[in-house]
């Protein structure tokens, strides 16, 4: 039996500022996301990070939780179910990288299952060591507690697959016609890393690059590309989306509508920080139309996305048998 662990970031239990803080420690204790030495960094995110900003944070979950939970949860729970109705022969399932359900537990749930192949497969079109190489780590670390491990193949990044290419062309120009007004700009933000992981040989900004460019070819349009949710004090990568919202309609750009590429589910980082600030922001710097585009989720265009990317994954261990 083949088994197809989706994984995403993960996410808060609950809205509230205990749950919040449990699962920023966690993220935030993560050395691929803060390459900052653990005794130089622990007594920074203890003393002021923890104690502050998850009251912050929770207000923002709070605004975006649905009666499913969080979006991030729900979303990445459905993408599971669709793609496992679509593949009967091989086991489908989830996991956060931080919080539940735990990659580790659910390894164990495929072996258990039967699964003595498993496909991981972090769900961020363009390669970062903090998101889909802690993902495969953590995963790994499991591995090394099992007598009998599965065999494993990761998915690869797919930031300039014609799949996914083809999908979110398929997704933005639906969105757009529904919109009720011609955006001047189409923004394109994707999350924000600090610059210095750039030099030192991360490739994701080329990848979110590489994505914004065949993604104006297809659309056949030009794009405004930006990076979002800047954490702390280092120099982070620009144009902030922010920045840009605010400063577009001074250059006459009225009417805007951004999407987020870079996010396989909608989460806080796009219903709060750009449907909801960011649209404040730019209708407070003198914008008039803001239209935030949804990730392809479990949209049609999405899933067929993912089971173009995973049935080929899998084509390498069936057509061998
Ligand atoms: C899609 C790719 C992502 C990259 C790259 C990434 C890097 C990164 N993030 C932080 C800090 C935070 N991110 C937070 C939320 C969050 N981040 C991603 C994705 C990427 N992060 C997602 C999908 C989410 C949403 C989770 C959800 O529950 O909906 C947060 C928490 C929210 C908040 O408190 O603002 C933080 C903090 C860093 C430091 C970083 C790279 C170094
Ligand atoms: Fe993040
Ligand atoms: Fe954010």
């Amino acid at each position: 039996m083949i088994g197809v662990l989706l994984i995403n970031l993960g996410t808060p239990e609950a809205p509230e500022p205990a749950a919040v803080r449990t699962y920023l420690g966690e993220f935030l204790s993560d050395p691929r996301v803060i390459e900052i030495p653990k005794w130089a960094w622990q007594p920074i995110l203890r003393g002021v990070i923890l104690p502050t900003r998850p009251r912050k944070s929770a207000e923002a979950y709070r605004q975006v939780w649905s009666e499913e939970g969080s979006p991030l949860a729900a979303i990445t729970a459905r993408q599971a179910k669709a793609l496992q109705a679509a593949l009967p022969d091989v086991r489908v399932d989830h996991a956060m990288r931080y919080g539940r359900p735990a990659i580790a537990d659910r390894i164990e749930a495929l072996k258990r299952e039967g699964c003595e192949r498993i496909l991981l497969a972090p769900l961020y079109p363009q390669y970062c060591a903090a998101t889909t190489a802690t993902a495969n780590d953590k995963a790994f670390a499991k591995l090394a507690t099992m007598r009998w491990q599965p065999a494993i193949r990761t998915l690869p990044p797919y930031y300039d697959d014609p799949a996914y290419i083809g999908a979110l062309k398929e997704s933005v120009e639906a969105s757009l016609a529904r919109l009720g007004f011609e955006p001047q700009a189409l923004v394109v933000s994707f999350h924000g890393m600090p610059e210095r992981t750039r030099t030192l040989g991360d490739p994701y900004y080329d990848h979110c690059l590489a994505t914004a460019r065949l993604l104006s070819q297809a659309l056949g349009r030009e794009l405004v590309v930006t990076f979002q949710s800047r954490f702390g004090r280092a120099q982070w990568l620009e144009p902030a989306t922010d920045v840009t919202l605010a400063a577009l309609p001074a250059k006459g750009v009225k009417r805007v509508a951004i999407v987020a590429p870079g996010f396989s589910a909608d989460c806080v980082e796009t219903l709060e920080e750009l449907d909801i600030r960011g649209r404040e922001t730019f209708l407070e710097s003198g914008g008039t139309d803001f239209a935030y585009l949804p990730c392809l989720n479990d949209s049609e265009a999405g899933m067929a996305m993912l089971r173009t990317l995973i049935a080929r994954e899998l084509a390498g261990w069936t057509e061998a048998k």
